[in-house]
């Protein structure tokens, strides 16, 4: 999440707001190079304290598996007297939060203002973090309450189905000491002085309508969000590979900074893939239980693809592949930032989510947009190399009606995304509704 806060940031900065920004020590240095004006943003580091059970040298969410991110909550919760500093030193106008929930406790005692920013989709806080989504206070959710959206949820479509539900069971599970996921996002937000979402009327208008009704607050629209594509160019060996290529013929594949998938799904896609004969680059992590891609490859496979099939588990410059002329397919996890890429971009898309959030951008993206298509997965959660390979055929058979269809209705979205003055306008009224604020 602090990518995006940045990317904020960074726009705020270009209309000569200045911020601090608090995080990390290990975040200052992965995030420098984004900090597009050292001048006007500060980077100010806290110290993540330890945590029992918390491997030690913790300080991001991507150092550890995902089920220790609890602790990291409390970890973080631990940090609040180091915050507190920072505002009686620095004195903001307004304090920008999302998951410490106690911030507005800290501005109401120095009289500032609290806005909580989420940076992923509406359509995710407005099915689950609302007050209308009764959660038990003593015992677990169950999957059956999870299957009924909240009272006055305005989607049909955008819902989850069947085993789906299990992603967010963890909303009754703690997270931090003493608090489930569940209380400390409504607290956060309920306690704010504005809430404010990283999305876009267009798109999302009637979640954020929804949401402000439902915490009875003021709902501020940033628009997505999307920071310049950066000026470093695409690793040579993937220009020199991609270009071997017939142009919007390579299928590119990655799942964000958090999946890693169980061996024999990592097989199952890799072998959807295999099933389409088109050219592929995969970049994934190394499944659960192996240290290289190389090594879960099923049998046979390397040889079989050699020429026209890469499997690569390291990071690759997504933006940049997407935008390379002979990639003409994306397989995302459709993750909020994935999700605005691909939308950004002049690929098909196909879309394989996994956690929560993602199955509803999936839904998004597919069924209210119709720009994209969703491998079908089994009642188990398992999904098909078939499926994959049939998905990824439906887009790339460029004269299916299929493939006419999204290719028309993403023109229209990505047009609009990329129309000058549509992102500058969001931040220009973003601030305009600060300024209101702090007034
Ligand atoms: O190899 C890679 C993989 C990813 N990326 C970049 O990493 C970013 C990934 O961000 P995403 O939001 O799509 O995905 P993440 O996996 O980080 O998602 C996380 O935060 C956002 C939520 O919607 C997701 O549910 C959560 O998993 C994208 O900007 C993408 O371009 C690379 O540059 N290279």
């Amino acid at each position: 999440h602090m990518t995006p806060f940045l990317h904020l940031s960074n726009k705020l900065a270009e209309k000569g707001c200045s911020s601090t920004f608090l995080l990390p020590n290990k975040a200052i240095q992965q995030l420098q190079h984004l900090n597009l004006y050292p001048h006007l943003i500060t980077f100010h580091p806290l110290t993540v304290p330890h945590v029992d059970g918390l491997p030690p040298g913790t300080q991001t969410a991507s150092d550890i598996p995902i089920q220790f991110v609890h602790l990291l909550a409390a970890a973080m919760d631990r940090t609040r007297d180091q915050v507190e500093r920072v505002v009686r030193d620095t004195k903001p106008k307004l304090i920008i939060y999302d998951v410490a929930h106690w911030v507005p406790e800290i501005t109401k005692a120095f009289g500032i203002k609290a806005i909580n920013y989420s940076v992923v989709s509406a359509a995710a806080i407005a099915i689950v973090l609302v007050p209308a989504r009764n959660v038990p206070k003593d015992r677990p959710i169950t999957e059956a309450e999870l299957l009924v959206p909240p009272t006055g949820y305005p989607s049909s479509a955008i819902v989850f189905r069947g085993h789906e539900v299990r992603s967010l069971l963890f909303v009754s599970q703690p997270f931090g000491e003493g608090i489930t996921f569940h209380e400390r996002i409504s607290k956060a937000m309920k306690e704010s002085d504005a809430l404010a979402m990283r999305t876009c009327d267009e798109t999302e208008g009637k979640f954020c309508e929804y949401i402000g009704s439902q915490y009875g607050k003021r709902v501020f629209l940033t628009g997505p969000v999307l920071p310049e594509p950066p000026k470093i160019p695409l690793e040579d060996r993937w220009v020199k590979w991609l270009s071997g290529f017939q142009p919007g013929s390579v299928v590119f594949c990655a799942f964000g900074s958090q999946i890693v998938l169980e061996k024999n799904q990592f097989q199952e896609l890799v072998l959807g893939l295999e099933l389409t004969g088109l050219p592929f680059l995969v970049a994934l992590k190394p499944p659960v239980g192996t240290s290289t891609v190389e090594e879960a490859l099923p049998e046979a496979f390397e040889e079989r693809v050699r020429g026209r099939g890469v499997v690569w588990g390291g990071w690759v410059q997504q933006l940049k592949v997407l935008e390379h002329p002979s990639v003409g397919c994306f397989v995302s996890h459709c993750g909020f930032g994935s999700m605005w890429e691909a939308l950004m971009s002049d690929c098909q898309i196909v879309l394989v989510p996994h956690l929560g959030d993602q199955i509803l951008n999936t839904r998004f993206m597919a069924e209210e947009l119709q720009v994209a298509v969703e491998v079908v997965r089994e009642e188990s959660g398992w999904f098909s190399k078939e499926n994959v390979s049939k998905s990824i055929k439906s887009v790339m058979d460029k004269g299916s009606e299929t493939s006419l269809r999204l290719k028309e209705n993403h023109r229209k979205w990505r047009d609009m995304l990329v129309n000058n003055g549509f992102m500058t306008g969001y931040v220009d009224k973003f601030i305009q509704s600060m300024h209101e604020l702090v007034n």
